[in-house]
């Protein structure tokens, strides 16, 4: 029986509300990162259905999220966290546990600059060849599509696929010697790549294995995104 997590003295703590899209690369980022803190049971769950584009009804980005997307954390007072690293950082903080952002300040400036590359070189460049290079989510969402820029997102994230690949062969995870942050970003990338068809290359054979030994961990093979459609 795992204990139960209790916020550190003065947090707003539970109960935790997560605006949510279950399939989702980003919100897969939280869902790890919670089942890594063992919060995934106290944290109520709100679908937000991008498909029919409830992420930009007004009420959402003036309530939620100016940014207009999910994830958003809300906590027990009403307060809105959005952005992946942000509220990864604050479950981190919250509740002991495994340690997701590092507990040193190598580990945490390494951290930090590992999972911010997995999103410039990855994850982001795949999000805008979703959004501009394929139909998206649809006419109704994407009131803007520059194909050309998508295509160039396309290649960058190519790129990303090969420098995370360079990376791993040196090392066993994303960021160092143990999992982290870092390399769940890694892992959203290539969620997201799978949605766009956009194969890792054949010769990142690292890169495909670390991702081999990451789907083992229950913390990401039980996220909706690996379940079978
Ligand atoms: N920088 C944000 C990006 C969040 C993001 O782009 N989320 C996607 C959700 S998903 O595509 O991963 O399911 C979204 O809301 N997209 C909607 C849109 O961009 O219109 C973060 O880190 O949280």
């Amino acid at each position: 029986m795992s204990a139960v997590a209790r916020p550190v003295d003065g947090e707003v703590g539970f109960p935790l509300k997560i605006y949510d899209f279950p399939r989702g690369p980003y919100p897969t980022r939280v869902r790890i990162a919670l089942a890594e803190k063992n919060l995934q049971s106290r944290v109520e769950f709100v679908m937000v259905d991008l498909r029919k584009g409830a992420h930009k009804d007004p009420r959402f980005i003036s309530d939620k999220n100016y940014s207009g997307t999910v994830p958003v954390l809300e906590l027990a007072d009403g307060t809105c966290i959005a952005e992946c690293t942000a509220i990864t950082e604050y479950l981190d903080a919250l509740v002991g546990g495994a340690v997701l952002t590092g507990s040193t300040a190598f580990e945490r400036g390494m951290i930090h600059m590992m999972s911010k590359r997995a999103e410039l070189e990855l994850l982001d460049a795949i999000s805008v060849y979703f959004h501009h290079g394929t139909p998206g989510l649809g006419p109704l969402v994407e009131q803007y599509q520059n194909r050309e820029w998508g295509l160039r997102q396309r290649d960058k994230a190519l790129r990303g696929m090969h420098y995370f690949d360079d990376v791993l062969r040196k090392r066993a995870y994303v960021a160092g010697d143990a999992f982290s942050m870092a390399d769940i970003t890694v892992i959203a990338g290539l969620v997201f790549a799978d949605i766009v068809d956009l194969a890792v290359p054949a010769e990142c054979t690292a890169l495909l294995a670390w991702y081999e030994r990451m789907k083992m961990r229950p913390s990401v093979n039980s996220q909706p995104a690996f379940a079978r459609r």
